[in-house]
């Protein structure tokens, strides 16, 4: 009998928050992952001691993206999967001039997934039908757009667009699919007034933290048949 160790999970931006919660999670089901991880942390240290390979890459600029998935491949012949957490929320008014703002998003949201997929498509594909997962994490505000946040809206909608091209592309393989979140945890400094309308803009009224996305993703894993779609996790904010 062949016992075939799984594959292990790429998750970008994996050293705090929601890709942190999702690495812990996966790891306690004794499914491997990899995290990329840009600046240093101490939580770093527990994924490291729960089994965790980390794996340091800055995405700023196309070489970056290179070399890290020149490093993936040489740590692993295969992928399970990469979840595409990785993100920066740039506001329209952070003092940076607005080109480099543009830039800064369409770095992170739309090249670095465009380049990772396709460098990283044979270490996923091989592995018989629905053998790997690509998820792309956009934002409610694809739907919508957002007055403050232009170019990040722009730039995760067109990873929502990405989600269905590789999905095409990469079937029956792989499945493609992306999950669309509205407020799911606050950051420190946010006030109580921000709170208290981010909050009342939704149906549910809560900021429901990390769980809710890595229930979400284990959704997809699980599943052999849903592919290019996005799964919507926003308290009902359309129907408000
Ligand atoms: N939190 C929420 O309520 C919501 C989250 N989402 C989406 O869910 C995902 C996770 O959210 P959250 O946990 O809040 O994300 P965070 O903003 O807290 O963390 C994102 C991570 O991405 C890393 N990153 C950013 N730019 C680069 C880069 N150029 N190269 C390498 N790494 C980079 C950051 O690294 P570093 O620490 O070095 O900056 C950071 O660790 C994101 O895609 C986000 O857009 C969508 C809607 C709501
Ligand atoms: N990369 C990030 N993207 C987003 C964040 C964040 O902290 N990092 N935060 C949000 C907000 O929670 C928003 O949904 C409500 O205020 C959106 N995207």
């Amino acid at each position: 009998m062949t016992n075939t160790a799984p594959q292990p999970i790429l998750i970008t931006g994996g050293a705090r928050r929601i890709g942190l919660a999702l690495a812990h999670a996966l790891l306690s089901r004794h499914q491997p992952v990899i995290v990329a991880y840009r600046s240093e942390y101490p939580a770093l240290e527990g994924l490291r001691a729960a089994g965790a390979h980390c794996l340091q890459g800055d995405f700023s600029a196309h070489e970056g993206i290179y070399d890290f998935a020149r490093r993936v491949a040489a740590l692993t012949p295969k992928l399970r999967g990469i979840v595409h957490n990785a993100s920066a929320w740039l506001a329209e008014n952070s003092g940076t001039p607005p080109e480099q703002t543009l830039q800064t998003m369409l770095q992170i949201h739309v090249y670095t997934p465009y380049l990772l997929n396709q460098l990283l498509e044979p270490l996923l594909c091989g592995q018989g039908e629905a053998g790997a997962d690509i998820i792309h994490l956009t934002d409610y505000v694809v739907e919508k757009g957002s007055d403050k946040h232009i170019a990040y809206a722009a730039s995760k909608a067109a990873l929502d667009n990405m989600t269905r091209s590789f999905a095409r592309k990469l079937a029956p393989e792989v499945k493609v699919n992306a999950i669309a979140p509205a407020l799911i945890m606050f950051n420190p400094g946010d006030d109580e007034q921000y709170r208290r309308q981010a909050l009342d803009k939704s149906l549910m009224k809560i900021a429901p933290g990390e769980q809710e996305i890595v229930n979400a993703i284990e959704f997809l894993l699980n599943s052999r048949f849903v592919t290019g779609r996005t799964i919507a996790v926003d308290g009902g904010r359309p129907l408000r």
